[in-house]
């Protein structure tokens, strides 16, 4: 039978573990704090601010959201990161994405304090994770690292390919995978014979982008497969979400499979509260929380 992995039920543990830290902090005097900055009106932004802001509050930390014009110019911007990484209450700094056009997003997530960068997106953290040493690790490979442990115990030895190749998801997560001794393999839309590299997977992550395009025929029997992707697409004349792979026909061969929604997406904010959490701990010189980085 096919395990359905559920990332909702999943990212309710990570949040009630990261509570039960915050408020063992609280007793130390320490509040941890995450700062969000919207730049415009972008409505699936929007909804990912709101939400994060609402688990922010949830977990007992301070959420300091600013909201700003779509025509912040990047001076202003740049300014308030420097504020904010000057800030001592804020120990998380997240810049939500995507920017609008005219803004430079890496100039804008570089001038993020590393120590506070809870996306794990800045150059050195880029740098350090690549080198397999202490970083702020990206929230939505640190969740997808998370339920393939938990499912499979030691991840060592197996074969992993990840399909997509972006500085956020895809780059990240073999790293992380390749840190827990998987034989990795990076495939994109231009790999050659795509279908037969991901049946040598025991481990299938696919991060394109690109709706249901991964299907049955691309999974080993009994192997997991994580799906990052989502989509939104019109089917029958109605609005829907689907991810980068086509769920029943890869179900079927799968050991293990994440739906979408409620399988990873969830993790990235319940992640985004856990390297908080490690960001507070990390800047009062306190042990880190087990279980909930890299
Ligand atoms: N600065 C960042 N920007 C963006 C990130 C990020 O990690 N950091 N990731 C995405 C958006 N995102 C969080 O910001 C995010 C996306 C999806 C979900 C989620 O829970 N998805 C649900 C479905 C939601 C829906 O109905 O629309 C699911 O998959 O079940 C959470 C967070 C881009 N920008």
């Amino acid at each position: 039978m096919t395990k359905v992995i559920d990332g909702k039920a999943f990212a309710a543990k990570v949040r009630a573990e990261v509570a039960t830290h915050v408020a063992a902090l609280k007793e130390k005097g320490i509040v941890p704090g995450l700062a969000v900055v919207l730049v415009g009106e972008d409505p699936a932004s929007k909804v990912y601010v709101k939400n994060k802001h609402a688990s922010t509050v949830e977990v007992g930390m301070n959420s300091y959201e600013h909201r700003l014009d779509a025509a912040t110019s990047e001076a202003d911007l740049l300014a308030l990161i420097d504020k904010l990484n000057a800030d001592p209450a804020v120990h998380g700094i997240l810049v939500q994405l995507p920017l609008p056009g005219h803004l430079n997003s890496e100039l804008v997530i570089n001038r993020i304090d590393p120590a506070k960068d809870v996306d794990g997106f800045h150059i050195s953290n880029v740098g350090l994770l690549g080198t397999g040493q202490k970083s702020m690790v990206p929230c939505t490979p640190l969740g997808c690292l998370m339920m393939l442990r938990d499912h499979h115990g030691s991840l060592a030895g197996l074969n992993a390919v990840v399909v997509g190749r972006s500085n956020i998801v895809g780059k990240p997560m073999a790293q992380l995978l390749l840190g827990d001794s998987c034989t990795v393999t990076i495939a994109h839309s231009r790999t050659k014979d795509l279908a037969a590299v991901c049946r040598g997977a025991d481990i299938l992550v696919a991060a394109v982008g690109r709706p249901e395009m991964i299907t049955g025929d691309f999974v080993k029997p009994g192997a997991t497969v994580i799906d990052v992707g989502i989509n939104r697409i019109e089917r029958d004349g109605k609005g829907k979400i689907v991810g980068d792979v086509h769920y029943e026909s890869a179900a079927a061969v799968a050991g293990a499979i994440t739906p979408v929604p409620g399988g990873v997406g969830p993790m990235t904010i319940a992640c985004l509260l856990a390297n908080t959490l490690t960001a507070c701990c990390r800047s009062n010189g306190l042990a880190e929380p087990k279980g909930l980085t890299a």
